[in-house]
Order: structure tokens, then C-alpha cells, then sequence
């Protein structure tokens, strides 16, 4: 099993890190621009290999990429402090129309795995340059995961027993599906009556808080978030290399909405098997429809 990773700065080293730590493939093969950051990331990783699951890594140009069944793209800038994920797409646009053609031109037979801001606008964007090859969004993976830690915070268990889905952008405007969301597979709210915990409307306001700005503040603190999305993307990885069939809330074009974005859906090999609609609300249907809404203007500003 053979994973390649394109762009080894904070975000793509990490999830190199973390798919060696869990194992998730045989053999890694990192590629940057920066061909000195690359080996040096291979080397620094390949240090963990002997003591977690003896994965081979190494770096190289494009096109040791052969034979990849997964290739994470993950090169790109960054926000600084005070931009937003769609303050990048221009730029991020650009290396992803230098970068695809010479992915695909190594590894055509690989799932693309997409993670640069934005991500639901690079999603589309790898789609329409790699028509021929699945592609997936990390999309709100990241967020719900977020969620669900501070959903567990606040029920006072660990993060694995808390459920819930962020959909729509990996942004700003994304939504928090509440009416679906639980602990214990009990409605969020009746686990906090029966627990005898607090819940109202103002805790609610800071997990939102909390998951949608999660990364203004981390960048705010650290400069980029890379440890979340790390894990996020080794997670995704696993769903499509061991054939798992695993629900994530992964970005890919979605026609009803004319847009990548993220709903939950099934990951298996060969990417996004299905898609799930969960029931909403009238009101998070709505912000879910004004999520759409929010991409498709940023995308027509591309031309896209
Ligand atoms: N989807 C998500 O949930 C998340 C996405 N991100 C995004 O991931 C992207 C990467 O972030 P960081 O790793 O923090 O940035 P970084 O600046 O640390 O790394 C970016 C890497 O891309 C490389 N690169 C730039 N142009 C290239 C090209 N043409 N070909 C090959 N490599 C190239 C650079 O040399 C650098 O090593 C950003 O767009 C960031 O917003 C970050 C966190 C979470
Ligand atoms: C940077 C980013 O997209 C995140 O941490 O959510």
C-alpha cells in the first residue's frame, strides 16, 4: 500500500507522520517543490518507522509517485493571522494547475486526496484537471471532529462516544448538524438532562464558536494547524486503502448543491462510494443551501 504526499510543509508532513505512527500504508513517498524540506522530512519521518510499523519512506520528483493508490495534495500557502480560507484560492488554484497534470501523469491509477485551502474549491478544481482519477476533499472531517471534542467536553466523556457532523464548507460558513448530533446514540440533549449537565442555547453558541473558529485562533497562536488535519488525513487514507467503508464528512462534487462540498459519505476503495443526505432541519437546510451559495460565488470569481 503506497501513499504519496505532495507538499511537506506543517501540513503534509504531519499526516506523513501520522500514517506511519497508525500504519496506515507500506510505503510513503513525499514530493515539494522545496526538494532539500522533502528529504530532510522523509529522513526526520523515517526515524519512527523502526519503533511504530516499519513503513518505508522516502522522497523523490514526481514521479515516484508511481504506483501511489493514494496521493494527499497538501502544497500551498497558508492563511496568515486574519485571512480566510478563501482569501487563498487564487494562489492555491495556480500550483494546483502546475501540480495535477504531473500527479497524474505518475500515479493516474490513485485516489486524490485534497487538502489546501479552500478545499472544496481545490476539490473542484482537481476534478475538472484529473477527470479520469476519484478525488476526495478533507473537507469538514476536520470540523467534525472538532465538534465532537467539544461536544465531549462538555459531556464529560471521551471524544470517540460523541457523534456529529459539520456539512457544507470547510469555512466560515459551514453548519453544524445539531439535530443529528448525539452521545452515547442518545439525542445530545437528553445524555446532558440525564447526566444532569448543562445545556441551553448559550453552550450550544460556543461549541459552534469553538469548531468554526477553531483555526483562526490556533493560526492566531502557532501559525498554521497541522496535528488535526494530520490525523484527519491518515484517517481518510485508511478508509480508501484497507477498503473500509467508513463515513466521513469528506468535500466532493455534489450536483444537487452545483458545488464540492462536505456531506457525509461513504469511503471505500475508489474513493467516495456514497453519499448521505442525514435529515435536517429547516434552518440548517437553509445555512447548508447558503454554504453552497458561499462557494459557488467564490468559484465564479475564479471563473470556475
Ligand atoms: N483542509 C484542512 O482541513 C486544512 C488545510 N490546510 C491547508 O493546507 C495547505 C498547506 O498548509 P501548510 O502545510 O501549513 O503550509 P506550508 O507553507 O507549511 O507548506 C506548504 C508546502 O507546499 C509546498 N509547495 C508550494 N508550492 C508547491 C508546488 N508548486 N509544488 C510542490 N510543492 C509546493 C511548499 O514548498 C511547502 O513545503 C494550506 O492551503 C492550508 O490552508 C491546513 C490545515 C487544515
Ligand atoms: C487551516 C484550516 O483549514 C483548519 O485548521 O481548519
Amino acid at each position: 500500500m503506497k501513499v504519496g504526499v505532495v507538499g511537506t510543509g506543517f501540513v503534509g508532513s504531519t499526516a506523513a507522520y501520522a500514517m506511519v505512527l497508525r500504519g496506515s500504508c507500506s510505503e510513503l513517498v513525499l514530493v515539494d517543490l522545496d526538494e532539500d524540506r522533502a528529504q530532510a522530512e522523509a529522513e526526520d519521518i523515517a526515524h519512527a518507522a523502526p519503533v511504530s510499523h516499519g513503513t518505508r519512506v522516502s522522497s523523490g520528483d514526481y514521479a515516484a509517485l508511481e504506483g501511489a493508490q493514494v496521493v494527499v495534495l497538501t502544497a500551498g500557502a497558508n492563511q496568515k493571522p486574519g485571512e480566510s480560507r478563501l482569501d487563498l484560492l487564487e494562489k492555491n488554484a495556480a500550483i494546483f494547475r502546475e501540480i495535477i497534470p504531473q500527479v497524474t501523469r505518475a500515479a493516474p491509477g490513485a485516489v486524490l486526496l485534497v487538502a489546501t485551502n479552500p478545499v472544496d474549491l481545490l476539490t473542484d478544481l482537481t476534478t475538472q484537471l484529473a477527470p479520469e482519477q476519484p478525488v476526495i476533499g478533507s473537507g469538514t472531517v476536520l470540523d467534525s471532529a472538532r465538534f465532537r471534542h467539544l461536544m465531549a467536553q462538555h459531556a464529560a466523556v471521551d471524544g470517540t462516544h460523541a457523534h456529529g457532523y459539520v456539512l457544507g464548507e470547510h469555512g466560515d460558513s459551514e453548519v453544524l448538524a445539531w439535530s443529528s448530533a448525539t452521545v452515547a446514540g442518545m439525542p445530545v440533549a437528553d445524555f446532558m438532562k440525564a447526566q444532569e449537565l448543562p445545556w441551553n442555547a448559550e453552550v450550544r453558541r460556543e461549541i459552534d464558536r469553538g469548531t468554526r473558529h477553531a483555526a483562526a485562533s490556533i493560526i492566531e497562536g502557532k501559525r498554521a494547524t497541522y496535528y488535526g488535519i494530520g490525523a484527519a488525513l491518515a484517517r481518510i487514507a485508511e478508509g480508501v486503502l484497507r477498503d473500509r467503508r467508513s463515513i466521513l464528512t469528506v468535500s466532493a462534487p455534489t450536483p444537487e448543491y452545483g458545488v464540492s462540498l462536505s456531506l457525509p459519505r461513504i469511503i471505500g476503495a475508489g474513493g467516495v462510494l456514497s453519499t448521505l443526505h442525514p435529515k435536517l432541519t429547516e434552518d440548517e437546510q437553509r445555512a447548508l443551501d447558503k454554504s453552497a451559495e458561499v462557494l459557488r460565488q467564490a468559484r465564479a470569481h475564479l471563473g470556475g
